[in-house]
């Protein structure tokens, strides 16, 4: 449940639903304080070291900000890389509809990771997602897109909403693609001495 005061056990540094919505679905008690970062990648990086260096940014600004509470912050980035390139959140409709008409058709990967940090560390853990996408055509990507579904999310798409519909396969982490891996998201509460469902 998201809780505010001392019931929390740790802050999740999002302003994600989707990652609120997981987290309350394996019992885990949060409160929320989401931070605001330039989320750009560095010339040439790679998408796991983007991934990666994103989260941990989160979860450190997220603890510079709350940390006279004391409780370890949790953060996460997702994001989608077609034939080698990182694709984020489309910043308009014609960014979104190149994503889809890319995807379309083919295979992508959906890296998430999720970072933890206190007071003495940060870690974190990094998962990898096959997603298969069938042909979508053009008029098939204009209708998802006025759907509103596609502007806030990694690639363009959600796969937990509409964009169900293009998916003919997915390898990997469900939870992931939706933002949050819970089962490297539950291995990194339990290096913290933190708890799930028990808390439930
Ligand atoms: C691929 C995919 C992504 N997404 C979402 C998850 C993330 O919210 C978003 C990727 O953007 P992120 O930058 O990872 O996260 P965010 O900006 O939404 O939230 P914050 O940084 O405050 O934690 O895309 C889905 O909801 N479904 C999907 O199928």
């Amino acid at each position: 449940m998201v809780s505010t005061g001392s019931s929390a056990e740790f802050v999740l540094a999002s302003a994600s639903p989707r990652r609120r919505e997981l987290l309350q679905q394996i019992g885990c008690l949060f409160q929320v304080a989401p931070v605001n970062l330039d989320e750009t990648p560095m010339l040439g990086e790679l998408p796991e070291h983007y991934v990666v260096r994103m989260a941990l940014e989160k979860a450190r600004a997220g603890w510079n900000a709350s940390r006279e509470q004391g409780k370890p912050v949790l953060a996460a980035d997702t994001t989608v890389v077609c034939e080698g390139e990182i694709f984020g959140k489309p910043a308009n409709r014609d960014e979104a509809l190149v994503m889809l008409r890319r995807l379309s058709g083919r295979s992508h990967q959906v890296l998430s990771a999720v970072a933890l940090c206190d007071a003495s560390r940060c870690e974190s853990r990094l998962s990898e997602t096959e997603v298969r996408f069938r042909v979508i055509d053009e008029a098939e990507c204009q209708r998802y897109w006025n759907t509103g579904e596609p502007a806030d999310k990694a690639g363009g798409y959600g796969i937990q909403g509409y964009g169900a519909v293009f998916i003919t396969s997915i390898q990997g982490s469900y939870s992931g693609v939706v933002g949050l891996p819970l089962a490297e998201t539950c291995d990194l509460l339990s290096a913290f001495g933190l708890s799930w469902w028990e808390s439930a």
